[in-house]
């Protein structure tokens, strides 16, 4: 038996740092999304575990895989293989989305019941929301999940300029660790709402990231100079950013003039996933 499963990009529309804990892991207050674009999970039985990676960025994948951490956190072996389209390091949780669908793989392949939040932070703070993989407000240090409102139907651009950015080092670069939290949720409309509220957030993230790696504020005016750009911002610790669309046409618009704009930088545009049906 194999089975495949979407590892799909996690985008922080939102970011508060709101405190650091006593270990140093900082407390957050994101709006976390998926988007229709990601990695391959594949997971066939075996009495052993082994690793495959391809794919455009599997290349730039080293040491221990999150996918093959994945597994021996449940203590299952399988021959796994990674299909790695997401660039690698660029605050879009592509190795958290990894262990979570590799987590997922596993657990359908051998009938054991989905691990709790509490049991698979240790991967990753970012593990917990992308197993959920649904809308969510995300606090604590990434395992206090929250329920969000139905979104409206929006859509993507995602935009990395090719710069690795460390996570911890983000962190440690951070001016102000106390940052208010994220204003209460509305229920929103319209995308143009969404990008409203949003606008009146923040991804505390953005100021040190940019610092670390300049060309990340050029990304984001590249993003914000296109028609129908509700919003931009830095997804995670970068260097990703994400520009929101109200539909599919302006984000692939949007995406093509990227790609014409600078070759050497990655550019998807996605549906906010899961994709809402239109409304009659
Ligand atoms: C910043 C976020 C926001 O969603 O996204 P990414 O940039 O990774 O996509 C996540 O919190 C990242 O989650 P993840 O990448 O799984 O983090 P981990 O492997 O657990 O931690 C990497 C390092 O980030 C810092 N870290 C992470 C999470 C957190 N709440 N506080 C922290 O200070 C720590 O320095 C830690 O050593
Ligand atoms: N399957 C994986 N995909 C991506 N990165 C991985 C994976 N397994 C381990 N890593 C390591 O985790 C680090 C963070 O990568 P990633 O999760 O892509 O970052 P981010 O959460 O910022 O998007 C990388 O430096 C990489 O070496």
């Amino acid at each position: 038996m194999t089975l495949r499963v979407f590892a799909p990009a996690k985008i922080n529309l939102a970011l508060h740092v709101t405190g650091q804990r006593g270990d140093g892991y900082h407390l957050l207050d994101s709006l976390v999304v998926f988007a229709g674009v990601g990695d391959w999970v594949t997971a066939e039985a075996s009495d052993q575990l082994s690793l495959r990676v391809t794919g455009p960025f599997g290349a730039g994948l080293s040491g221990d895989n999150l996918v093959l951490r994945a597994a021996r956190c449940l203590g299952v072996t399988a021959a796994l293989e990674l299909d790695k389209q997401l660039p690698v390091a660029s605050g879009i949780g592509g190795g958290s989305a990894d262990a979570a669908a590799a987590l997922r793989a596993l657990c359908g392949l051998t009938g054991r019941a989905l691990p709790d939040a509490a049991a698979v932070l240790a991967l990753g703070a970012d593990v917990p929301v992308c197993l959920a993989g649904v809308p969510l407000r995300m606090q604590g240090v990434g395992e206090v999940l929250t329920p969000l409102p139905a979104l409206p139907a929006c859509y993507l651009v995602l935009v990395n300029p090719g710069v690795a950015v460390a996570t911890p080092a983000v962190f440690k670069a951070l001016a102000r660790r106390d940052n208010p939290a994220m204003e209460s949720i509305p229920q929103w409309a319209t995308a143009s709402d969404l990008a409203t509220w949003l606008h009146a957030q923040r991804n505390d993230l953005e100021a040190p990231a940019m610092a670390l790696a300049p060309v990340i504020a050029e990304v984001k005016a590249a993003l914000e100079a296109r028609p129908g750009c509700l919003l931009a911002r830095m997804s995670g610790s970068g260097a990703t950013c994400f520009g929101l669309f109200a539909s599919e046409e302006l984000a692939k618009a949007a995406a093509g003039v990227l790609r014409d704009e600078a070759p050497a930088w990655w550019v998807a545009a996605a549906p906010v996933l899961p994709p809402t049906p239109p409304r009659t």
